[in-house]
């Protein structure tokens, strides 16, 4: 039998109450596979980044579970053990990069380290080599507004494999890109989750990049097509 590494039953998400009452998800149910690229698309509001939030423990459903490795019930665990399993096992990567202004690229990179209380030697050890593998070796000591906006997202994707999750959560990571920029960024994040057995799972509207995944979640009004 395979893994799946997280495993939407059921979801729905409902915000608000009475008059104000949104249906952001109703009953969706998906698989997200160890070493393989799942896409969710759909137009805006259709739910994508309600789906992400809940399968990255960053939200709750109203109704349905989120399963992590076909065994544990992530919505369902208490929130210390949620920061737990997002510490340990789950890279997030955001539209907007997050990067942290006043620090370099390097030291970006370094936050999950210092966080997972790493060791120095072996901190500049692994950002060394995330830097290296997404192409920028070479501008370690800039910072953020000394770098394209592809390279930004590059620093931002070192910044979530190098501590070595097996979970990977895209919001819209080219989403502030021009199309081409895109799709070397989408490539990469193919290439990370095949090469590294990642679960990786991204929100994109791009049908030019919804074609480069595995696997493809369509979404419409908070339903799955
Ligand atoms: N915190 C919230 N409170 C109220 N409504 C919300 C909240 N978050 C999302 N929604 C609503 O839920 C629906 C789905 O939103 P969501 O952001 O998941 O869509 P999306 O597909 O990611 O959109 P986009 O592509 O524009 O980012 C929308 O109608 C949105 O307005």
């Amino acid at each position: 039998m395979t893994t799946s590494r997280l495993t939407g039953v059921d979801l729905t998400r409902d915000f608000g109450s009475g008059e104000t009452l949104v249906h952001a998800l109703t009953g969706v149910s998906l698989e997200v596979a160890a070493g393989r690229l799942t896409a969710v698309t759909g137009p805006s509001g259709s739910g994508k980044t309600t789906l992400l939030n809940l399968l990255g423990g960053l939200d709750r459903p109203t109704s349905g579970r989120v399963l992590l490795d076909d065994t544990r019930v992530l919505s369902e665990l208490p929130e210390a053990e949620v920061l737990a399993v997002r510490r340990r096992r789950i890279g997030y990567v955001f539209q907007t990069f997050g990067l942290i202004p006043v620090l370099s690229a390097a030291e970006n990179v370094e936050v999950p380290l210092r966080l997972a209380q790493v060791e120095p030697k072996e901190r500049s050890r692994r950002v060394a080599e995330a830097l290296e593998r997404v192409g920028l070796a070479r501008h370690a000591h800039q910072r953020p507004h000394e770098l394209s906006g592809g390279q930004q997202q590059r620093v931002g994707i070192a910044r979530a494999v190098v501590a070595g999750p097996d979970i990977l959560i895209a919001d819209e990571p080219t989403g502030q890109l021009d199309s081409d920029t895109a799709a070397t960024i989408m490539d990469l994040i193919v290439e990370l989750a095949h090469e590294r057995g990642l679960a990786a799972v991204v929100s994109t509207h791009d049908p030019a990049l919804v074609a480069r995944a595995d696997h493809v979640v369509r979404l419409l009004d908070g339903a799955r097509l």
